[in-house]
């Protein structure tokens, strides 16, 4: 089958080889659609690849309902709906390390042309002035650099920064003292970075709590005189604020790569002679578009070929050796998940999952959201995987908890999920035996051991003579064949069970006669 990629956003062609060149994989780039068009183009893709220009939306995320993956060549994802796209099962990737050098590169261009004036001076004399009076720049030597975000482009900006033998403070929530030690800077508190720099530079992503984080209250606190970047997202300064800041002389200069609304419309901003600006060229070089490019690419051709990817931003991405640990497990996870939502016939208020022996010390997060996946595709078919699993689970207020044990109970791997519904608890115990695949070993409290998958029937019943047979003979009527039978029982004439494998599918009313018996408690049929 083929998988389609879309393609909206220029991306270097360079970058883009890894999908041109793996076995089923159609690329459509096109890249000057309007909002409208993209819209009814987007359906019958499988993947999306975009840069930032591309808005991706709830409303065109519910167009696309062939869509698994975005790819965003680059860092920021704030163009994309990731809610929705979670919501609809779309793994969201993008390129966190490809353009890092280019936006610290590009942010210290803006800092020394800012500071010494370069655009400014260029202009003039290309309109045939030698005005040398008009453009005297500041050093940058001893002065205070405050880097508000502190990850890997206020990191790189910070080490070069200290190469101009300027002093750092930085601020970021993930900041500690011992860190800061290491690189070398000082931290303190948003305010505290304000307070004390001469210049300020903004590396955050766009959050609903960055944004407008420089704002009239922000440039208060400031030095008179101060000179302020954004290489970030626009938004993270409130324009107007700095527009006001900038006429009234407490800014002394501002360097913009990103802007509130994008492309520009406003150019009010520029108006300004302390303003030089860019229009969002962190990222515009040859090396980082190629980088970012084949980052995504490479994960999209992950995911065709073995599902797996490497920079998830909606869901954990999982270390190569984490998954060829965990992997065999997926699927029996997922069996245990869909046969006791078939054995209850009810959705869960609460899940446990209970992980023991070797599976106790890895990371099991991707086993849970798999069962869950397993659960919830009765009811909800193939819209459910695991990206959006847990999030789905959530929305209908399923509680789930994972717990660990390094206690094996006989075997080295074991996964026991246990559900509470309305009326009352059940549970299942599954392992993977070497070499032999998965069996389901415990329902309830009756030790069993079968195949889960095919077509079982799960008897509840009064131990007594004769049951097993009329079970035989009454499905034998209806010409279904037994393959396989367990049985199970408290004590001697006790509650009792019956797991049967059986070679077609029972319907309903094929069980009719079998529910009937007296010695029968009930009867479900379940379709692995
Ligand atoms: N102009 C351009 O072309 C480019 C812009 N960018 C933008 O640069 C920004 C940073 O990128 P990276 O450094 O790669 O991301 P990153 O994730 O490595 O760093 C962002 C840092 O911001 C911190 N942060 C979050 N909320 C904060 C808050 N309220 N106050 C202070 N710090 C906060 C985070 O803890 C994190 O350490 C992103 O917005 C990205 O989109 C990235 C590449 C190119
Ligand atoms: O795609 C681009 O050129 C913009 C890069 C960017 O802003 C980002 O990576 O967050």
């Amino acid at each position: 089958m083929t998988f389609h990629v879309l393609i909206s956003d220029p991306l270097s062609e360079e970058g883009v080889y890894p999908l041109r060149h793996a076995d089923g994989i159609n690329i459509v780039m096109e890249t000057n659609l309007s909002e409208a068009e993209l819209a009814e183009r987007i359906d019958g893709f499988d993947a999306l690849l975009v840069r930032s220009q591309t808005q991706v939306t709830r409303e065109l995320i519910e167009k696309a309902s062939n869509l698994k993956i975005i790819g965003r060549a680059g860092v920021g994802v704030d163009n994309i709906d990731l809610e929705a796209a979670t919501e609809h099962g779309i793994i969201v990737v993008n390129a966190p390390d490809g353009n890092t050098n280019s936006a610290a590169e590009h942010t210290m261009a803006m800092l020394m042309g800012m500071a010494r004036k370069i655009p400014q001076a260029y202009n003039s004399l290309k309109q045939g002035k030698w005005d040398r009076k008009a453009y005297v720049g500041v050093e940058l030597k001893n002065k205070t650099l405050g880097v508000v975000g502190f990850g890997r482009i206020g990191q790189e900006v910070a080490a070069r920064a200290k190469g101009q033998r300027m002093n750092i403070i930085a601020y970021d929530p993930f900041l500690t003292a011992e860190k800061a030690e290491k690189l070398g800077v000082d931290f303190g508190t948003v305010e505290d970075v304000l307070k004390a720099a001469d210049f300020v530079t903004v590396h955050t992503p766009l959050l609903k709590e960055t944004k407008h984080l420089i704002n009239a209250e922000a440039f208060k606190v400031m030095k008179d005189g101060v000179q302020i970047i954004n290489c970030a997202r626009g938004g993270i300064i409130d324009e107007s604020a700095l527009y006001d800041a900038v006429k009234s002389g407490k800014v002394a200069g501002a360097a913009l790569d990103v802007f509130e609304q994008e492309p520009m419309v406003d150019f009010r901003l520029l108006e300004l002679p302390e303003i030089i600006a860019t229009p969002h060229l962190g990222a515009s070089t040859f090396e980082a578009q190629e980088s970012v490019a084949v980052d995504v690419s490479q994960d999209v051709v992950s995911f065709v070929k073995y599902g797996t990817v490497r920079n998830s931003v909606n869901l954990p991405s999982v270390p190569k050796e984490l998954m060829k640990r965990i992997e065999p497990y997926f699927d029996l996870a997922e069996r245990i998940g869909t046969f006791l939502t078939d054995l209850t016939g009810e959705t869960a208020d609460e899940v446990n999952v209970y992980y023991s022996g070797e599976l106790a010390n890895l990371e099991v997060g991707p086993l849970t959201r798999n069962m869950l996946k397993g659960m919830l595709k009765r009811h909800l078919g193939k819209h459910v995987n695991d990206v959006n699993a847990m999030y789905i689970a959530n929305q209908k207020g399923i509680h789930v908890n994972e717990h660990k044990s390094t206690e094996s109970r006989g075997f080295t791997n074991l996964i026991t999920v246990e559900v509470k519904t309305q009326s009352g608890t059940r549970k299942a115990s599954g392992t993977l035996l070497n070499g032999q695949g998965a069996r389901i070993v415990k329902v309830d409290d009756y030790i069993v051991d079968f195949l889960p998958n095919g077509h079982l029937l799960f008897i509840r019943h009064n131990d007594r003579p004769g049951v097993i047979g009329r079970v035989g003979t009454l499905l034998g009527a209806e010409d279904i064949n037994i393959a396989t039978m367990q049985v199970g029982r408290s004590n001697a004439g006790g509650d009792a069970i019956m797991m049967l494998s059986i070679d077609k599918h029972a319907d309903p009313e094929d069980l009719e006669e079998l529910k009937k018996l007296e010695e029968i408690e009930s009867v479900t049929a379940i379709d692995l």
